[in-house]
């Protein structure tokens, strides 16, 4: 999709490193608003008398060195041959001087024509100049009308580093962020390359190339990289799995979100619970209810079984016939169901509607793939992903616990053992491998009261703070 022109990315790239160049700017902004009058400051160094301005719409730019990049970047007319500004960096130095405009054609550099050269060539007397450097420019026919900065918000679920992104014009332009960063988009005139800053970002945010495509180019470069492990066992090196790429379309980029505030009295989030098995998401459930059993509650589950005698219906388990629970499976009541010694158990959609009705903080947890379906208006999942310490504190910490699983009895009871540790560690990572862009907290559960603790802390949070949420959530 993106498709960078060398000349455009050469002349940003030195733009952004060359040093004589780095005070450029300072100047520009000071006399940009004397200029923008058309009244040019006469305590400026006087201008180069050979200049030759005969053509009215020429104008002339002087700069002197700052540490700031220019915040531009320049390309050739394919049929011309003109050198034009090609994009201008929103709230870059460029852009606040509101001297220099997308397709503003440059002239002369000091004194030297630039038409017929190559931008590569343009970048070298940019090198070389010492001090004030003068620009001679010809606006460009069209000026953008000044827009208002776009409020468009983009949470990244992806970690990124421009310096592994092989498409980026100039590695110095790209915006590195973290799975989970809030990008505010600046600008979305480019067809691949938004303008972004980070979020909350103090004194002033840079504006910085974002790749739009980038996790589209990353899925292939991971079928690259194992037809490239192929190739080492002697297979071909440009197998690829066709199930990869169409995968594609499932690969998290961004997705758009906005601050949510809750309302006194509003339903609250659902919380959900997602960690490899015997990680402790009951224990620190049970925690919470006990912490404040008013506030916090847990889904009652169906299931077909028989009621034993000392059960209620709607205490325990909501008990109901078989077919019937087939028919609800059918309609997609259940988030989660399975079947153990030929009795089904699940959670059902409305057993989280109706804590939620009661005003209280409904927590479940489930499998990470079951979140998707939970993602919407109505619930506005906070997931929180409860993780394994290293193999290490597992065995230190959990050397008396009892394993305790829901469903299987037969482990319920014994001790864990190395392979329930390796197995927790191990789907742990699968877990946050495939899932972790759907995190919204992870918590380390190492120490259970240090773990409790953080998981409080972070509930406190979302019922006071602005959430950022998908903008999809707050459109109901
Ligand atoms: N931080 C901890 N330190 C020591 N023991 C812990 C810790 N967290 C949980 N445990 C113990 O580990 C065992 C399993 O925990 P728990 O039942 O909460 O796991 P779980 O994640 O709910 O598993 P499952 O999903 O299989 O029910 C319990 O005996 C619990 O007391």
């Amino acid at each position: 999709k993106s498709d960078p022109r060398p000349e455009d990315s050469s002349f940003l790239q030195n733009m952004f490193r060359e040093r004589s160049l780095h005070s450029l700017i300072k100047s520009l902004l000071t006399v940009h608003d004397t200029v923008a009058q058309k009244n040019y400051d006469p305590e400026l160094p006087p201008l180069p008398e050979d200049l030759d301005d005969d053509e009215d719409s020429v104008k002339i730019i002087r700069l002197v060195k700052n540490k700031e990049p220019l915040g531009a970047t320049i390309r050739q007319d394919d049929h011309t041959g003109a050198i034009l500004i090609a994009r201008i960096m929103r709230g870059g130095a460029a852009d606040r001087s509101g001297l220099i405009h997308v397709g503003d054609e440059l002239k002369e550099v000091n004194g030297i024509p630039v038409e017929d050269k190559k931008p590569e060539e343009i970048i070298r007397i940019l090198a070389q100049s010492q001090g004030a450097i003068t620009f001679k420019v010809v606006p460009g026919a069209k000026e953008e009308a000044p827009v208002k900065e776009p409020k468009v918000f983009m949470k990244a679920l992806f970690d990124y580093s421009p310096q592994e992104d092989k498409a980026i014009p100039c590695k110095e332009a790209g915006l590195a962020f973290k799975k989970g960063a809030i990008l505010h988009i600046v600008s979305q005139d480019d067809p691949t390359w938004w303008q972004a800053k980070h979020q909350g970002e103090a004194n002033p945010p840079k504006t910085l190339l974002v790749n739009q495509f980038f996790v589209s180019a990353a899925g292939f470069r991971r079928s690259f990289r194992l037809s490239r492990r192929d190739k080492k066992t002697n297979k071909s090196m440009y197998e690829c799995k066709k199930s990869e790429l169409y995968d594609m379309a499932d690969v998290p980029t961004y997705e758009e979100v906005t601050q949510y505030h809750r309302q006194p009295g509003a339903k609250h989030r659902l919380v959900v619970l997602v960690g490899p098995t015997g990680v402790g998401m009951n224990a620190l459930k049970r925690k919470l209810l006990i912490s404040d059993p008013q506030h916090f509650s847990v889904t009652i589950p169906h299931t077909s079984r028989p009621r034993k005698n000392q059960e209620s219906d709607g205490v325990e388990y909501h008990f109901i016939a078989k077919h019937l629970f087939e028919t609800d499976i059918h309609n997609n009541k259940f988030i989660e169901y399975g079947e153990y010694k030929g009795n089904y158990y699940g959670t059902s959609l409305d057993s989280i509607r109706s804590v939620l009705a009661k005003n209280k903080v409904c927590l479940i947890d489930i499998q990470p793939h079951s979140i998707k379906h939970l993602r919407t208006a109505e619930f506005k999942p906070f997931v929180v992903f409860v993780k394994p310490p290293s193999l290490e504190r597992l065995r230190e910490t959990r050397k008396h616990a009892k394993f305790i699983s829901g469903k299987d009895e037969k482990a319920n009871g014994r001790t864990f053992t190395e392979e329930d540790f390796q197995e927790m560690v191990r789907t742990a990572q699968l877990m946050e491998a495939q899932y972790g862009h759907l995190f919204e907290k992870v918590i380390v559960n190492d120490d259970l009261c240090a773990a409790f603790s953080e998981l409080q802390l972070a509930l406190q949070r979302i019922e006071t703070d602005e959430n950022w949420v998908p903008v999809s959530w707050t459109h109901s």
